[in-house]
């Protein structure tokens, strides 16, 4: 379906996640949208295929979307999933990108146990069209469906489906949470710079310049991380310095994984509630 104008779409909750995807739709062709959002829009209200109402209420009769995508906080998802029954037992296809919302009980909560249904996990590089996703559908959604989702994602960046559902829980904390912990990085090394004497602003272009340029060039190799990693670290050097604090084991070896494991269970506790 890659190059077709994309159909109608409610898009609920516009915010920094809802607010990306948006984008991209707008820049690959998009029909027509609604958007259901309380507070105001950053998106350009003159372009004449954006609808903004506050409430799902509001949304025209008239209006038939093809998907809804969900993107308010999941603690949100009780004042919008009871009142989408009536488009889920029409067959339109639901798109949730909220961390933890399981397929089940989303379908428990709109009360439509056929519900086409997609759980997906974006990640804020979607603002620049460098996301990742990862996406799981529910048995009803069809063919036309998965690729209409596949779309709507792969407008912000790249799209990786699983079978397993469960597995949306630690991607949630890898590549969903992911970006927050390379800006902590960032925000390390900058202040390091500067209690080195740095001045303020050279610590600030030298931490967001190393983590943009490591970026630019792990993207332009096929080496894995290590290898990268090794090209760094001269024997006996400084970088070897260095990585000896951070890969001591109760170091990164530890901090990361215990990290990762508190995310993929905040995840699944999410989902229970
Ligand atoms: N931020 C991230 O890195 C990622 C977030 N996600 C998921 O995306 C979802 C959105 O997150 P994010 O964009 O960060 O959150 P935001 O708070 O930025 O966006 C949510 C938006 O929904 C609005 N909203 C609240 N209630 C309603 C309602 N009843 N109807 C319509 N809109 C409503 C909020 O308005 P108001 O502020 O006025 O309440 C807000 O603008 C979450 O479920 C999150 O788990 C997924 C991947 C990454
Ligand atoms: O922190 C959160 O809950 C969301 C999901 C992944 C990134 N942000």
């Amino acid at each position: 379906m890659t190059g077709a104008v994309l159909p109608p779409l409610l898009l609920i909750g516009s915010g920094k996640m809802g607010g990306a995807m948006m984008q991209g739709w707008l820049e690959r062709g998009i029909s027509e949208v609604v958007v259901v959002e309380p507070g105001e829009i950053s998106l350009c209200k003159a372009d004449g295929r954006i609808r903004h109402v506050r409430t799902l209420s509001e949304v025209p009769a008239e209006f038939h979307p093809v998907a809804i995508i969900l993107a308010v906080k999941p603690q949100q998802a009780g004042e919008v999933l009871p009142y989408l029954s009536a488009y889920a037992t029409a067959g339109v296809l639901l798109l949730s990108i909220m961390a933890g919302k399981t397929l089940s009980r989303m379908a428990a909560e709109v009360g439509v146990a056929q519900a086409s249904l997609v759980r997906a996990m974006p990640n804020t590089p979607a603002a620049v069209r460098q996301g990742f996703t990862c996406a799981v559908a529910s048995g009803s959604v069809d063919q036309t469906q998965r690729e209409l989702s596949d779309e709507l994602l792969s407008a912000v960046g790249d799209v990786a489906w699983v079978d397993d559902e469960a597995l949306l829980d630690p991607v949630t904390a890898i590549s969903g949470g992911g970006p927050a912990y390379v800006f902590l990085l960032v925000e390390l090394l900058e202040k390091a710079g500067i209690e080195h004497g740095l001045p303020p602003e050279l610590a600030r272009r030298l931490a967001r310049k190393t983590i943009i340029g490591s970026g630019s060039l792990l993207a332009a190799t096929d080496l894995d991380a290590e290898i990268l990693r090794r090209n760094v670290t001269s024997p006996k050097g400084t970088t070897e310095r260095a990585l000896q604090v951070l890969m001591a084991p109760d170091a990164w070896p530890s901090a990361v994984p215990q990290a990762i494991e508190a995310a993929t269970s905040r995840s699944r506790q999410l989902g229970q509630s």
